[in-house]
């Protein structure tokens, strides 16, 4: 970074100097969190980026601002249907961009909403959050959380019910374009399928992968390698690695395996199982189908949250 940047950088966060942060992470997947009870501090993009900044700031795949909904317009929406969503989880990646959902994102804001004595979630109860891509509803597990985060959707419906796959991605490592499957788990995702733990390895993912043709506002991309046999005891299994959008690799990420665990049942075909274990770089997190009283199918993401730093930006 050269000393004008570097300059600019340190301007950034000095302005929010005295504000309290925590840093947390679902299986690796690492966030910088802000309570902002008041929704006082609407956090630039430049101050996203820095914060979230490995070696100039805190670090993190991005940044989670707790903000009661009634204070941002896209949580005021909300509320008409679901006065209960009290909280919204304004997410950022880590390069300052926005998107809409968070799957890991999730579990750690309703962990820390809990830490901060800011929610609470009794056993056996829920508890609703507000987030670009709609409520989510979240219950414990005997590890962490499991998540609703509503039905999924093809990016490109026509063709991935005609060819099982709607763009070819390359990426360094690989030596040919692969057959992927675009799915919306609120953010876009383009799951590419391997045969081999080698070729996952051989995947380099310093750079973005090429997808085309390419949803409209870009994509994560999940590498994914289904387990052998691909179902044990009821269960499918994948092994996944992920770019994702305005980040870059991370070693998780909750949307991603959801969409990982959609394109695999696809292309698995009938009998595929409804439940799945996504092996990522940071752990395990769990994917269930189910299907809700109006018959919409939901997808339910399970996992680990854990806080690990609280302090204050000097
Ligand atoms: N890591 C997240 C996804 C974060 C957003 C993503 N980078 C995007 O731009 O859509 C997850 O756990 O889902």
């Amino acid at each position: 970074m050269n000393e004008a940047l570097a300059e600019t950088a340190e301007r950034a966060i000095s302005q929010l100097s005295g504000l309290r942060f925590s840093k947390g992470h679902g299986t690796g997947n690492d966030f910088v969190l802000i309570a902002d009870p008041e929704g006082m501090h609407v956090i630039s993009p430049e101050q996203v980026a820095e914060l979230c900044d490995r070696h100039r700031g805190i670090g993190g795949d991005g940044l989670i601002r707790a903000v009661p909904s009634r204070l941002i317009d896209e949580g005021r929406r909300l509320l008409t249907e679901h006065p209960d969503a009290e909280w919204f989880m304004d997410y950022r990646n880590g390069d300052g961009s926005l998107s809409e959902m968070c799957g890991n994102g999730v579990r750690v804001f309703v962990h820390f909403l809990l830490a901060e004595g800011l929610a609470e979630l009794p056993t056996g109860g829920s508890l609703t959050i507000g987030t670009r891509a709609g409520v989510k509803t979240i219950v414990r597990t005997a590890d962490g959380y499991a998540v609703d985060m509503g039905p999924w959707e093809f990016i490109f419906p026509a063709e991935a019910a005609a060819r099982a796959m709607d763009s070819l991605v390359s990426a360094d490592g690989l030596e040919v374009p692969r057959p992927a499957l675009s799915v919306s788990m609120g953010n876009p995702h383009t799951v590419v399928a391997l045969a081999e733990l080698s070729e996952l390895e051989a995947t380099r993912l310093f750079t973005a992968p090429h997808v085309d043709p390419k949803p409209a506002h870009g994509t994560n991309v999940e590498f994914v390698v289904p387990s052998e046999p691909l179902v044990h005891e009821g269960v499918g299994t994948v092994t996944m690695r992920v770019h994702e959008r305005g980040v870059g690799e991370t070693q998780s990420c909750g949307t991603g395996a959801c969409a990982a665990a959609v394109a695999t049942r696809h292309w698995a075909g009938q009998g595929a199982p409804d439940a799945w274990h996504v092996k990522v770089p940071g752990g395990v997190v769990g994917v269930k189908f189910f299907t809700v009283a109006d018959g919409h199918e939901h997808v339910e993401l399970s996992g680990p949250a854990t806080i690990v730093a609280s302090g204050t930006l000097s």
